[in-house]
């Protein structure tokens, strides 16, 4: 009897200070991860959202999406924003990583990276309508990208490789003090697209 057999679906701590950070190689899912990848890069009505950065509007470097309840609208300079519908895929995900992390999800943002040229700049997420100690779980597909953490005025990073079928969760204080991001890579990678879920509470 192999008594580490399912060690790979196991929520692990990975010990941070001033915030909580959780690790599971594979969330256990019915469909493999290549099949899963495939069918969010088809079902999901990508977009590319443009930014404004010093004055100039352009295009951000990656696709995205999201997917949420109804009530997980929200209010951004004076314009509402409705999330599309959940698909029945990313139904199954959620429940998944429900049952994974033991939080509840309204609401998805997917994020997808063609290859080594797209990324993500540094961020918090510590918008208002997350609530003030915002849980966030990120599903990872396809081809693994190094997930970065910079402490806001501690000198540490945190580096984490975020590979297929692997699930992150971001909790506690960890938005008010760190920063993360997906930087572009100088080598060729394949694509890779990450559903992080999120709770939108009504203010
Ligand atoms: O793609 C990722 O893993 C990071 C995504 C992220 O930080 C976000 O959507 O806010
Ligand atoms: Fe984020």
């Amino acid at each position: 009897m192999d008594l580490f057999a399912d060690q790979n679906h196991t929520l692990e701590a990975i010990p941070i200070e001033d915030g909580e950070l959780y690790f599971m190689s594979r969330l256990p899912l019915a469909q493999d991860p290549a099949t899963v990848m495939q069918r969010l890069v088809e079902e999901t009505p990508w977009r590319a959202e443009s930014i404004t950065l010093y004055g100039k509007s352009m295009l951000q470097p990656r696709l995205s999406a999201w997917h949420g309840e109804p009530e997980a609208r929200y209010t951004y300079s004076g314009t509402t924003f409705e999330p599309q519908p959940f698909t029945p895929l990313q139904r199954e995900i959620r429940q998944a990583v429900e049952i994974a992390t033991g939080r509840r999800f309204n609401s998805v943002l997917l994020n997808y990276y063609r290859n080594e040229q797209d990324s993500m700049g540094f961020h918090s997420d510590d918008e208002r309508e997350l609530g003030r100690n915002p849980a966030i779980a990120s599903v990872s597909f396809g081809e693994a990208r190094t997930f970065i953490l910079k402490h806001k005025k501690l000198p540490k990073t945190v580096k984490i490789a975020l590979g297929d079928g692997s699930l992150l969760l971001m909790a506690g204080a960890l938005q008010h003090h760190w920063r993360h991001g997906i930087n572009k890579e100088k080598t060729p990678r394949g694509p890779r697209i990450s559903l992080t879920f999120r709770n939108i509470v009504i203010l």
